[in-house]
């Protein structure tokens, strides 16, 4: 069975693509399996800097083909912030509860309360070639945190379409419209072009056997 890495540390993210990847015919690891391995600096100006830097980084040190995901909260009455930065919003160790304090701090008085996520998934394999997936999902910013699933700022960010936000509705539902949901859905529907490419692209560790 081929094996993917999620090249990721995060619980949540974690928890929502493995849900949406459990019908195919691949183990997914992630890099708890594979002990202490360098943390890549993710300075990227793009997701889809970020992305890629994730997957091929894990790629290359672990000789496995890697998933990563770059994705984050685009807020348009604070220009595009926190971005690429939004895991690190109120600094570097900052929990998903210090950012949405922060954010709710920079959000204050503001009308337009318009918001985006965005979401890149990348696959990479070690040579560096990589795949890459994209999704989006508009809302609101909300006046207060609702709700307690989901993570990061699922609190915040009101759905009009659902009228709750990401941390009052199930995985599922939230994966059916997500950034994440819509990225990965595409995966899913080009799964089997993916595994082809992997089988035709991953280098290969031939075995030898010595003669005494
Ligand atoms: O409410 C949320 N619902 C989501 O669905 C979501 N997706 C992303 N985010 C935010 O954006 C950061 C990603 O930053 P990020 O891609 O660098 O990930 P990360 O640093 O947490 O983990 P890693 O994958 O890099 O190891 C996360 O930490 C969150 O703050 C979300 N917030
Ligand atoms: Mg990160």
């Amino acid at each position: 069975m081929n094996i993917i890495v999620l090249a990721t540390r995060n619980k949540g993210k974690t928890r929502e693509i493995r849900e949406l990847l459990k019908s195919f015919p691949i183990e997914i690891k992630n890099l708890d399996d594979f002990g202490p391995i360098p943390e890549v600096e993710e300075d990227g100006e793009t997701f889809d800097d970020n992305a890629y830097k994730k997957a091929a980084f894990a790629a290359r040190v672990l000789g496995y083909p890697a998933m990563s995901d770059d994705s984050g909260l685009v807020v348009t009455a604070l220009g595009g912030k926190p971005g690429v930065r939004s895991a690190r919003y109120a600094g570097e160790t900052a929990t998903d509860a210090d950012n949405c304090e922060k954010l709710l701090r920079e959000m204050k008085g503001k009308e337009d309360r318009s918001a985006a996520f965005e979401c890149v998934i990348s696959i990479a394999i070690p040579t560096g070639a990589a795949l890459t997936y994209e999704g989006r999902c508009e809302g609101e910013i909300l006046e207060s945190p609702q709700g307690e699933n989901g993570f990061g700022y699922d609190p915040l960010f009101f759905f009009p379409e659902f009228g709750k936000s990401f941390a009052e509705v199930s995985m599922a539902e939230k994966s059916r419209v997500s950034h994440r949901g819509k990225a990965l859905q595409e995966v899913a529907q080009e799964f089997d072009k993916i595994l082809d490419w992997l089988d035709i692209n991953m280098p290969r560790m031939e075995t030898f056997t010595c003669k005494s």
